[in-house]
C-alpha cells in the first residue's frame, strides 16, 4: 500500500469500491468505498470482527463474487508485470521477451470491469485465492499430483507430461511436501499437510498476488506458525503480493508489511505493522488489538469491545463504530469521518510515504474537535471505564 499509481511498483489500486448484498430481507452493504492500494511483493492484512466485509472485499478484487453480490462502484486496477519479466518458482526473473498483450506494460486492467476472456487469465495465473477452509475442499478422490496437474492443464494445455511431472515436484517442494505424499488422497493428509497442498495449487502458476482467506485458523497453533513462517519463505522466494485475511489482528502483526482494519464494511485505520501494533490511533483498532492475547508488541492490558457489529443493512449514521466506542463524543454521529493521514505528534519529520501509510477514519484525529489527537492511554482509560462500568452492572 501507499505508492502512487503511476509508480511501477504498484501491483493493486483500488478506489472506491462498493459491493452490495441484495439479500431479501433488505441490502448488505457490505464494502464502503474502500480504496487501497498493495506493493508488489507486499503483504496486507485484512483485519476486523467476523461480518465486517474482508472476505467481500477480497473476492471482489478477484472477481469471485456471485448474485446476490453486486459492485455498485468503484475501481481495482491491477499492474500485471508481462510473463517473460516474472519470477520463476527459483524466484528468478525470467529473460525479457515479448510483451503479454493483456498484462504488463503500462496499462492496468480495471479488474472490475474485465472481460470474461480477461478474467480468465487473470485467475490462477495472476491472482490466486486459498479459500476459507479450502483444505476441505481438496477434491476427496483425487491424488495431490493429480490435484496440481488438474490446475496446470487447465491453464498451461500445452503443458507435455514431462514438464508436468517436474512442475508438480518443484511445487510439492517448494511447500516442504515429500515427493512420496504427492500420490497421497487428501485423507491420508494432516490438516497442515492438506493446507501445503492448497498453498502448492494456488502457486501452480506463479501468481503476482495469492489472496490468503483465514488460511490457518483451522490448524492448531503449532502448524499454524508452521504454515504462516511457510508462506513468509514463499513470499521472499518468488516476490508475490499477499491479502492476508483474519479476524485475529495478532497473527497480523507477525506477517503483514501493511495492515488495514475494517469494521462494517469500511477502513477505519491503515498502518505499517510496526505502526499498528506501536499505536493503534482508531479506538476501535486498539479493542481489536487487545482482544487477542498476542506475542510480540507492548503489553496492554486485555479489554474486550463492548456489544456485537452492527447490521450491514442498518449501520448506525456517522461514524458505525460510535455505538460500541468508549471514546464517543457529540461529533460522532454528525457524518462518517473520511480515513485520512494522521501526523504523528512524536515524529513531525515523518515522511510523506511514511505518512500515506498511515490513516485513520476517526473524528478524535480532527482538529477541528480536538485540539490534541487523543493518547494511547487515554484510550485504554476509555476502555477501563466502560468495562468497570458493565462489571458494575453484571
Ligand atoms: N450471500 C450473501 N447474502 C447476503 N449477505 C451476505 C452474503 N454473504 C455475505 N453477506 C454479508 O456481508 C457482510 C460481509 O460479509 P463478509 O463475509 O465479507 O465479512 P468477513 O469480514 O469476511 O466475515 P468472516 O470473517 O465471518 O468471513 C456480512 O454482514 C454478511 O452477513
Amino acid at each position: 500500500m501507499g505508492q502512487d499509481s503511476s509508480d511501477t511498483t504498484t501491483l493493486l489500486d483500488v478506489q472506491h469500491l462498493c459491493v452490495d448484498y441484495e439479500a431479501e430481507n433488505g441490502t448488505v452493504h457490505a464494502v464502503n468505498d474502500v480504496s487501497f492500494k498493495l506493493g508488489r511483493g507486499e503483504i496486507l492484512g485484512l483485519a476486523g470482527e467476523s461480518g465486517s466485509g474482508k472476505s467481500t472485499l477480497a473476492y471482489a478484487v478477484a472477481r469471485l463474487l456471485r448474485p446476490p453480490a453486486v459492485i455498485t462502484q468503484g475501481q481495482a486496477l491491477y499492474y500485471g508485470l508481462p510473463s517473460s519479466e516474472r519470477a520463476d518458482s527459483a524466484g528468478r526473473r525470467r529473460r525479457p521477451a515479448t510483451s503479454d498483450s493483456t498484462f504488463g506494460g503500462n496499462a492496468p486492467l480495471d479488474v472490475l470491469h474485465a472481460s470474461a476472456s480477461q478474467l480468465q487469465k487473470l485467475r490462477w495465473s495472476e491472482i490466486a485465492v486459498v479459500f476459507q477452509s479450502a483444505m476441505n475442499a481438496l477434491n476427496p478422490v483425487m491424488t495431490i499430483k493429480d490435484q496440481i496437474i488438474d490446475v496446470l492443464h487447465t491453464h498451461r494445455p500445452g503443458m507435455d507430461r514431462q514438464a508436468l511431472r517436474e512442475r508438480v515436484g518443484e511445487l510439492l517442494q517448494l511447500v516442504g511436501i515429500s515427493p512420496d505424499r504427492q500420490y497421497s488422497y487428501p485423507h491420508e493428509l494432516s490438516g497442515g499437510m492438506r493446507q501445503r497442498a492448497i498453498i502448492a495449487i494456488a502457486l501452480a502458476l506463479n501468481p503476482e498476488l495469492v489472496i490468503l482467506d483465514e488460511p490457518t485458523t483451522a490448524l492448531d497453533v503449532v502448524v499454524q506458525r508452521e504454515i504462516l513462517t511457510e508462506i513468509l519463505r514463499l513470499r521472499t522466494q518468488l516476490n508475490f503480493a499477499v491479502i492476508f485475511i483474519t479476524h485475529d489482528l495478532s497473527l497480523l502483526l507477525e506477517v503483514a508489511d501493511q495492515i488495514a482494519i475494517m469494521y462494517a464494511g469500511r477502513i477505519v485505520e491503515t498502518g505499517t505493522r510496526g505502526d499498528i501494533y506501536r499505536h493503534p490511533r482508531h479506538p476501535y483498532s486498539y479493542g481489536l488489538l487487545n482482544a487477542f492475547p498476542s506475542l510480540v508488541g507492548p503489553k496492554r492490558k486485555m479489554y474486550s469491545i463492548p456489544g456485537s457489529p452492527p447490521d450491514l443493512r442498518h449501520v448506525p449514521s456517522g461514524c458505525a463504530f460510535r455505538t460500541r466506542c468508549p471514546m464517543v463524543f457529540d461529533a460522532c454521529p454528525k457524518y462518517i469521518p473520511p480515513l485520512v493521514s494522521h501526523k504523528d505528534e512524536q515524529q513531525p519529520q515523518a515522511e510523506t510515504q511514511e505518512e500515506e501509510r498511515s490513516k485513520v477514519a476517526c473524528h478524535l484525529y480532527d482538529k477541528a474537535y480536538r485540539e490534541q489527537a487523543p493518547t494511547i492511554e487515554e484510550i485504554e482509560q476509555g476502555y477501563a471505564l466502560v468495562s468497570e462500568k458493565r462489571g458494575r452492572r453484571a
